[in-house]
């Protein structure tokens, strides 16, 4: 079976995420690269990751007007990879023009409502709509934008999938039972997102902050 982790490698330190994924490999589908991987590493950081084989989840959550949205996708493009991310509230032409501008073989998804973010946090950005309800919103507008997936907690999931049954489900904001939430206020443990439908899920510091994340990797997957 496809293994459903993928592991958030959320350091500046190229040696760093090596080691990682060098002690977790076996034990996760993908590896997740996002802002502050990239931002130290760029496309070179991004090709010493992808020499391990696995699939490579770019996680640069653009947001921009179309244009510049899809020449940025562009510029990745060589890099191919498995899976990128935009912001779904960056609008739907910005969506359609970045599945435009992506490789074939990239799935683009749209990260809807940070997993950070409650529904107090989005009534002071002006959002009167709760979370559950804003996801499902912009699930709607990323299907009929015809890119290939979103980003949602595990309390959406569920929903998002009725309102597109073929569309793929990025959950972050996963934690083991009793694990330290840290930032994240939507959250939800690695089983119960996938019976919720989660095609993937995203992980970081439960694994990566572990002091031994090969074993942290092992227990979770024992989990599911
Ligand atoms: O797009 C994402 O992956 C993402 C979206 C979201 O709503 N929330 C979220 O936490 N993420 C990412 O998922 C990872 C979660 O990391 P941990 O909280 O350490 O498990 C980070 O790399 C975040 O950038």
């Amino acid at each position: 079976m496809t293994r459903p982790i993928y592991v958030a490698l959320d350091t500046p330190d190229l040696e760093r995420a090596k080691a990682i994924a060098a002690r977790v490999k076996n034990h996760v589908g993908g590896l997740k690269l996002g802002l502050e991987f990239f931002c130290a590493n760029g496309h070179a950081g991004v090709r010493e990751m992808a020499a391990y084989g696995l699939p490579i989840f770019l996680d640069l959550k653009l947001h921009d007007i179309p244009n510049t949205v899809a020449k940025a996708v562009q510029s990745l493009s060589p890099l191919k990879p498995a899976i990128l991310t935009i912001h779904a509230s960056g609008g739907r032409a910005m969506m359609e023009d970045a599945k435009a501008a992506a490789p074939a073989g990239t799935k683009v998804v749209a990260v809807t409502v940070l997993t950070s973010l409650d529904g107090t946090d989005l009534a002071s950005i002006g959002l009167a709509d709760d979370p559950h309800a804003q996801v499902v919103r912009l699930a709607g507008l990323a299907r009929d934008a015809g890119i290939d997936g979103i980003v949602c907690s595990g309390n959406e999931v569920a929903a998002a999938r009725k309102a597109w049954p073929g569309g793929f489900f990025v959950v972050p904001g996963v934690r083991p039972a009793g694990g330290d939430i840290g930032d994240q206020k939507r959250v939800m443990t690695p089983r119960a997102a996938l019976d919720a439908g989660a095609s993937i899920l995203v992980i970081g510091r439960p694994i990566t902050a572990a002091e031994d994340s090969d074993t942290a990797a092992r227990a979770i997957e024992a989990t599911l």
